[in-house]
């Protein structure tokens, strides 16, 4: 009899976790558990019925490191390569970077000779940002907030806009809270490694590769910053489902995880709202909050641990419109904090994925993303808050910020509730992982495997395959980039490559509708 593993959680980081169990040459028993309708849990997507696609979670993966090669490595498993949409290095939204300062938009350089000389928003050429950073000491603090470490070495400017803002388009968070060690961990390490966090991604660490495929391949030498599918992200999740459901993975959805007990044989009993049910291990691919509620008595310090990794809400609202034209091609643009709080970034969805627009007349796709670290102060509850009123704000910020003065022809408004977990000053002594710097404590031995988010999931692989060379043939500059995009790695690429972590959305119909049962009300206009 093999043994029963139980994933839960049915998110991606579930079913990927599936994925590597179902696929190894003698798969366990695997049952997955979600307490939802519908798998998938952010990666949802609205296809409209003239073929147009709305993100609402992740839009974009990055090819980039370990996680984002294995991920690849999946989607070409899973028979998804012809629906791949990649950005090519050499595409406007890989090349071109906005920030919305003083009012106005404004390219970041992105050539050396940018560097040189002063760029708006920045009062001084960034050239000398570096060159503080190489000369300045290296730090001596265990962890330290991700503004603190960027105001050290690069100056106040670099953190106040620059990194503020990154923070807010990965995050949606606050750079002065968030953790240096446990968000931008390649920085850190680069600084140690070095003294100097140019120097250190420069020279690298000598990091492995996951399981190369051709699209791997191609994603490399055609330098793809991100990529996504025809059918919108959900469709990774429906292709892994297929995938699952003919080698006998049991996917159960409406199954809440209630409580997790040791029972006396060894074996995990799983409390479930219609029963239980016995598994020799359990897999978490739970938010670190549902997680600790289910966790047995015994591990009650994790459960506390676990009860501190905050989460932040986001207003997500898709627009669309017709018969305008964006002052600026880009991926999209992001908004410090000191500019407004509330508003965290515009995408420009029709400029990165055109083939989402779909058949109707040429519009414009964008999505406005709200609230984050700031939505309490901004919004108030995000249980309570009015649609109406995000509808409002995202369609002012457009005509403000881009200037798109017509009424958008369709609109989707979304509250994520707690969706991005927020990882802390400190963070690291509650993963337990022993870094650089002092160690921290160890988990309790009697836990179930918990990936309190996917993204600092880093388990070996089943099956990977040898790690091939690296293709070093770029400039310091485009090495230094890519380093930066591999420690800022997608949550969505680690819940895809970790191996031991975490429907089609029918077109929806007009009016307004919430979902009950979910962490996302949604609204359609
Ligand atoms: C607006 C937004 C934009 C994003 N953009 C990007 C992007 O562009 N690129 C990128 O890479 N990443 C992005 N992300 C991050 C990415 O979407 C997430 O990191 C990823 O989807 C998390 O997947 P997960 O499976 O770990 O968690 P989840 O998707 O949260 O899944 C957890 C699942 O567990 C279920 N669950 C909860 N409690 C129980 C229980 N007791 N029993 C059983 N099941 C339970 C939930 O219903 C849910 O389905 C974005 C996220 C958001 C919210
Ligand atoms: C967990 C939520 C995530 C959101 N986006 C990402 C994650 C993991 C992925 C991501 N987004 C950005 C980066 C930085 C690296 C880069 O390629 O620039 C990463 C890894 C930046 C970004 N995010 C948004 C925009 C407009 C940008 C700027 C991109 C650019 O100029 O190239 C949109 C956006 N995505 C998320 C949020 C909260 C957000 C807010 C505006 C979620």
């Amino acid at each position: 009899m093999p043994p029963t593993v139980a994933v839960v959680g049915g998110g991606i980081s579930g079913l990927a976790a599936c994925y590597y169990l179902a696929r190894g040459p003698r798969p366990p028993k695997v049952l997955l558990l979600e307490a939802s309708a519908r798998l998938g849990g952010w990666l949802q997507s609205t296809r409209t019925a003239d073929g147009a696609v709305f993100e609402h979670g992740p839009r974009g993966i990055r090819p980039a490191g370990v996680v984002g090669t294995d991920t690849l490595h999946m989607v070409s498993e899973l028979g998804l390569e012809g629906d791949v949409l990649p950005v090519p290095g050499d595409h406007p939204a890989s090349r071109n970077r906005f920030l919305y300062t003083g009012g106005a938009l404004h390219k970041l350089p992105s050539s050396l000779g940018g560097l040189l000389r002063p760029v708006p928003p920045f009062s001084r050429a960034l050239l000398w940002s570096g060159v503080r950073d190489l000369l300045a000491p290296a730090g001596t603090q265990p962890d330290e907030s991700v503004h603190a470490f960027v105001h050290r070495r690069f100056g106040q400017e670099v953190a106040d806009i620059a990194v503020d803002s990154l923070c807010r388009g990965v995050f949606a968070g606050d750079c002065r809270v968030l953790s240096i060690r446990s968000c931008f961990p390649a920085l850190f390490e680069a600084e140690r490694r070095r003294r100097s966090v140019l120097l250190g991604l420069a020279l690298g660490s000598g990091k492995e590769r996951g399981a190369e495929s051709g699209l791997s391949q191609r994603a490399r030498a055609e330098r793809w910053s991100q990529w996504s599918l025809r059918g919108g992200m959900e469709s990774l999740a429906q292709a892994l489902v297929a995938f699952l459901h003919p080698r006998g993975v049991e996917l159960r959805c409406h199954a809440p995880l209630r409580r997790l007990h040791r029972h006396p044989d060894g074996r995990w009993k799983l409390t479930l709202a219609d029963g239980t049910v016995m598994a020799d291990h359990v897999v978490s691919a739970l938010p670190a909050a549902a997680l600790a509620e289910v966790l047995p008595a015994e591990t009650e310090p994790l459960a506390q641990e676990l009860r501190h990794i905050p989460a932040v809400s986001v207003a997500v609202v898709n627009l669309q419109y017709e018969g305008v034209v964006l002052p600026v091609t880009g991926f999209g643009h992001l908004v410090p904090s000191s500019e407004d709080a509330s508003l965290l970034g515009i995408v420009y969805d029709s400029v990165a994925f055109p083939q989402h627009d779909g058949t109707g007349a040429a519009s414009v796709r964008l999505t406005v993303m709200l609230g984050g670290a700031w939505f309490g102060q901004s919004f108030g509850d995000p249980v309570a808050v009015a649609p109406a009123l995000l509808l409002q704000r995202a369609q002012v910020a457009v005509r403000e910020q881009l200037g798109l003065e017509p009424a958008p022809t369709r609109s989707i408004v979304k509250v994520h509730q707690a969706c991005i977990p927020q990882y802390t000053l400190g963070h690291w002594q509650r993963t337990g992982k022993r870094g650089p710097g002092p160690g921290g404590p160890p988990a309790p031995a009697e836990a179930p495997t918990a990936h309190p988010h996917p993204r600092r999931a880093h388990q070996p692989l089943p099956g990977r395959a040898a790690a091939a060379p690296q293709p070093h043939r770029g400039l310091l500059r485009r090495r230094l980039r890519q380093r930066l995009h591999r420690q800022c790695q997608s949550s969505c690429r680690a819940a895809a490559g970790a191996a031991a972590l975490s429907p089609s959305v029918p077109a929806s119909p007009p009016g307004t509708q919430q979902l009950h049962g979910s962490r996302t009300k949604c609204f359609f206009n």
